[in-house]
């Protein structure tokens, strides 16, 4: 890949051994890019990066339920987030709910991908739209749909 992007790392707590695995996973392709990660994710993500011999960029935010996801949704909000990945805690609810759900919902208005399981995460870093310089991504229209 060309381009350095900047990526969002954020995991929930039961989803964090996930994000470790993916992050090793996935450690020649992340070195090469710049990666935002609410508080603990990003020490766990620099700790399991380290620990390979990789040493990318990584910025911390606040823990996510202190305004870790504030603070990412407000950087994609001002176009800073190239892609995000989003390990989600489905069955456990979280103090912090109105945050995820911004920054879920900015990364949609913002036409930022972003990938809630390793799958669509894998899929998402190999496309080979990253380097199609001729591909430009539609936004989302808010018009209403009129039958004909
Ligand atoms: O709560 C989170 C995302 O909503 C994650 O925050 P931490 O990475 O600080 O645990």
């Amino acid at each position: 890949m060309r381009k350095k992007l900047t990526i969002a790392l954020v995991a929930h707590d039961h989803r964090k051994a996930d994000m470790v695995d993916w992050v090793i996973f996935n450690s020649d392709f992340l070195s090469h890019h710049h990666l935002v990660c609410t508080g603990t994710t990003g020490g766990l993500v620099r700790d399991a990066l380290n620990e390979e011999g990789v040493f990318p960029e990584i910025t911390c935010m606040n823990s996510g339920p202190m305004g870790g996801d504030a603070e990412i949704a407000a950087m994609v909000v001002r176009k800073e987030i190239d892609l995000a990945v989003f390990l989600i805690d489905d069955l456990n609810a979280q103090p912090h709910e109105a945050d995820i759900m911004m920054l879920l919902r900015q990364c949609r208005i913002h036409n930022v991908p972003i990938a809630c399981n390793r799958y669509s995460a894998d899929l998402m870093i190999t496309s080979s739209l990253w380097d199609d310089l001729s591909y430009v991504p539609m936004p989302p229209r808010y018009e209403k749909f009129e039958r004909n």
